[in-house]
């Protein structure tokens, strides 16, 4: 693991790191927020998972997130949307797909699958490597996430409970299976075969989940993408069926910027620390 650049922020540490994923097949590259809790003790840890188009620093230097992790002493660590510089044809070709766009699948078509493992590196090899190298409670993780990231912290949520005890999402693709993003990414990435799909669905996934905490969403009604991409309602209705505590909140005239995440991280980061730090 390599140590890029650090910087003091409230009172912590804020760190970009890179190294060599074996699960994605090439280098990879990560931000860990470490508060300053972290020079005496070992603290939870919370994940985030960023949307299309970004890296390791949007999250990081655009929603203010430190601030709170300070508080409640958690360790944020926020990985890269995707491998990059594959070498893959077609990679950096559209915004929605390739680099930038992983959508925390294991890839298992060609030409993506040898690269494009991002469930896999989020949920086991990225927990491993920080669990190796930093002061982490590793039987206390969260995850959260936005738009695309939305969807994968969900998905890594209700897939693996046990891993992780709380989670919450900002504008989540909540329907991947029912909108344009995810039949672009599930195509392509995973095939024709739609059945396979549905372990990338929150929707689907809720339904034989094992997932008890409280999930908490926000939502902006100003988000350009809501109707067509996000489909927060197909979630909550999933979420209804199956007796899954949720709390959907429309944020009113917020859209889908870094602009809304930033108001409401706060709300997210007390979220987890009410299941992570008790
Ligand atoms: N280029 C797109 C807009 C891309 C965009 O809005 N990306 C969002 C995530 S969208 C879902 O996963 C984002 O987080 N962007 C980075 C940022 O710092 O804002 C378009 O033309 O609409």
């Amino acid at each position: 693991m390599n140590l890029i650049s650090e910087y003091k922020c409230f009172d912590g540490m804020q760190g970009f790191y890179s190294h060599h994923s074996q699960t994605c097949n090439i280098e990879m590259r990560f931000a860990v927020y470490q508060p300053p809790q972290t020079r005496s003790k070992a603290v939870p840890v919370l994940y985030f998972l960023s949307g299309l188009t970004c890296t390791e620093e949007n999250f990081i230097t655009k929603a203010g997130a430190q601030r709170y992790a300070a508080e409640h002493g958690l360790i944020l660590v926020a990985p890269d949307t995707s491998p990059r510089n594959t070498g893959i044809e077609g990679e950096d070709k559209d915004w929605d797909f390739g680099t930038g766009a992983g959508f925390y699948v294991d890839a298992t078509a060609e030409p993506w699958r040898s690269h494009y493992q991002m469930y896999s590196y989020v949920v086991k090899e990225l927990p491993a490597l920080i669990a190796s190298h930093f002061p982490v409670q590793v039987e206390r993780q969260g995850i959260f996430g936005h738009s695309m990231g939305g969807h994968g912290a969900l998905v890594c949520a209700l897939r693996n409970p046990e891993l992780f005890k709380s989670v919450s999402a900002f504008a989540p693709i909540a329907a991947p299976m029912q909108c344009a993003w995810g039949e672009k990414a599930f195509t392509n990435y995973l095939g024709s075969e739609r059945e396979t799909w549905r372990n990338y669905d929150a929707s689907e996934l809720i339904l034989t989940s094992k997932y008890t905490s409280p999930i908490l969403i926000d939502q902006g009604t100003a988000d350009k993408f809501l109707s067509q991409q996000l489909m927060p309602e197909v979630f909550e209705r999933a979420c209804h069926s199956v007796e899954q505590p949720l709390t959907l909140r429309f944020q009113e005239g917020y859209d889908h910027s870094y602009y809304f995440i930033a108001t409401f991280v706060g709300d997210h980061i007390r979220h987890h620390a009410a299941t992570l730090c008790q």
